[in-house]
């Protein structure tokens, strides 16, 4: 198997405290890298590193783990520009909008919703995402739940199911048939298709009991929870997700004391979704509250038709950082080793030996410019095993 040495690194970051400069994310200056077989086989400075088979120089850029994507909605058809330019008028968002997409989601055929994911999937790779999570959610049938992962299967190993997304307007007036549904018939059909089980449980989505429904019957169908909570008002839907010991709640936007206490003695990861806020004109969540309490937090882009219609981490951790209170470090350790906790993976977020070597080589000394450059696309190349 070749090896190749990657040199000339002006800032690795490797996100091993054992590190470099000992920091959270391991910062090594004049840095050097060798991959061996897909894996990282040696980091260190420059002038220690070994031999290899091939050797690239990279002229002094920034190099990061590759970015890891908790939170993504991909598998759908349509989009909904209007209802974006009539919230920049004024209109709140609801999560009644999500019918929209259902409908030209089911509408679709397969070729058309995998080639929209390999649209967006394609995106992400070419902006440092190495690893994204991707969930059904605009089905809402056994049918068209169970196609939307087949046809996210395809391109990533980290499948949601989440029938309990909003319920679907023929069931508008009979919804305890649909948490039986979901939980029953469409839950026996995805579970195959699937790692996590999701619910929404907010306002216009799903209570809090419903959710425990649905996430108790994943649980004894092999999956783990995830949950969304918190985005359109406080609830106990956090809670909810600390006491069942989901691997993430996403949003968070809306959190109490209660909240951040649970999160802090639990093991969920709150993952934050800046695009949510910037695309909606949301209040932005307390991030500093959650990271100042000692929760473990992960930045994801909510890649969405619509409350996030964006694929970029670079944006995200932009956004993080000039109006959530994460430091630069802060938030490119919550989009790489955050992430990689949020979807328990500890083979990727971190790049030190034993750990894949997906990576992402930026057009820029420091990570520091992911922020500082907002809007730019520093991402100049991506090494990973996919
Ligand atoms: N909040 C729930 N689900 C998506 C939004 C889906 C939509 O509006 O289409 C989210 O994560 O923001
Ligand atoms: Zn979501």
């Amino acid at each position: 198997m070749t090896t190749v040495l990657y040199d000339g690194i002006g800032e690795l970051v490797t996100n091993d405290p054992a590190q470099g400069d000992g920091s959270a994310l391991g910062v090594v200056s004049d840095a050097a890298l060798v991959v061996d077989d897909g894996m990282v086989a040696w980091v260190g400075e420059r002038r220690g590193a070994p031999a290899a088979d091939e050797h690239r120089n990279l002229d002094g850029s920034a190099v990061i783990p590759g970015f890891v994507d908790s939170h993504a909605h991909l598998v759908f058809a349509g989009d909904r520009a209007e209802e974006f330019a009539a919230r920049m008028s004024g209109k709140p968002y609801a999560a009644g909008g999500i019918a929209t997409t259902v409908v030209a989601t089911r509408e679709a055929d397969d070729a058309t919703l995998a080639h929209g994911l390999a649209r967006l999937a394609g995106e992400m790779r070419r902006g440092g995402i190495t690893t994204f999570e991707c969930k059904s959610g605009y089905g809402l049938s056994v049918e068209h739940e169970a196609r939307s992962l087949a046809v996210a299967a395809k391109l990533t190993p980290e499948t949601t199911f989440l029938g309990a997304h909003v319920v679907p307007p023929e069931y508008r007036d009979r919804r305890e048939e649909y948490v039986e549904l979901v939980a029953g018939p469409m839950l026996r059909a995805c579970a195959p298709l699937a790692r996590w089980v999701d619910v929404f449980c907010d306002r216009g989505a799903f209570d809090v009991d419903e959710a425990r429904t649905v996430l108790e019957a994943g649980i004894a169908a092999g999956l783990v929870p995830r949950l969304h909570a918190g985005q359109l008002g406080p609830g106990p839907g956090i809670r909810l997700a600390v006491e069942l010991g989901a691997a993430s709640v996403d949003h968070c936007t809306y959190t109490t004391d209660a909240d951040v206490d649970a999160l802090a003695a639990g093991t969920t990861v709150a993952t934050l979704l800046p695009g949510v806020e910037f695309s909606t004109r949301s209040p932005w969540p307390d991030a500093r509250r959650l990271l100042d309490a000692g929760v473990t937090v992960a930045l994801a882009t909510d890649c969405n038709p619509g409350t996030s219609y964006t694929s970029s981490m670079p944006f995200c951790i932009a956004l993080a950082v000039r109006d959530m209170g994460f430091t630069p470090a802060e938030a490119l350790w919550s989009a790489t080793a955050g992430g990689a906790a949020a979807l328990r993976r500890t083979d990727v977020g971190v790049l030190a030996p034993g750990h894949r070597a997906d990576l992402a080589v930026l057009d820029a000394p420091s990570y520091l410019h992911l922020a500082y450059r907002p809007g730019v696309p520093l991402v100049r190349d991506v090494v990973s095993a996919v």
